[in-house]
């Protein structure tokens, strides 16, 4: 049975994590791949990669995702938060970020540690 991923990003980090998903396009290939709701439509429309979507993050995305971490039906988050920009939805990525650290999912929140978890993740299939 696959890993399951989920992709997340904030409006100024979407770029960012498209181009990831371009870059780590054949890794990310042999997940099962869930976002948040523009993340989602974004990744569909501009990569080869298949992502089913949630509710957009600012809608409850975040808490769905959060929801999926405590069934213990995720293996891993990439979530590209952006540091410089107040979110209307702040406490539910605290939240989202908290629930991980119970159930200890790996969640990268940048770049150069999503490289580490998609990697590690990929070497972890037996
Ligand atoms: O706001 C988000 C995460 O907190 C992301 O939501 P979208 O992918 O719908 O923009």
């Amino acid at each position: 049975m696959p890993k399951r991923i989920a992709l997340i990003a904030h409006d100024e980090k979407k770029d960012d994590l498209i181009q990831f998903a371009r870059d780590y396009q054949s890794t990310l290939s042999r997940f099962d791949l869930i976002a948040t709701g523009t993340t989602g439509k974004l990744i569909n429309e501009r990569t080869e990669l298949e992502v089913t979507r949630m509710q957009s993050g600012p809608l409850g995305g975040d808490q769905q995702i959060g929801a999926e971490v405590a069934h213990d039906r995720l293996d891993g988050i990439i979530f590209l938060r952006d540091p410089l920009t107040a979110q209307p939805h702040e406490p539910d990525v605290s939240a989202l970020l908290r629930v991980c650290d119970v159930h200890d999912i790996p969640i990268s929140t940048n770049l150069a540690t999503a490289i580490m978890v998609v990697t590690y993740l990929e070497a972890d299939f037996d």
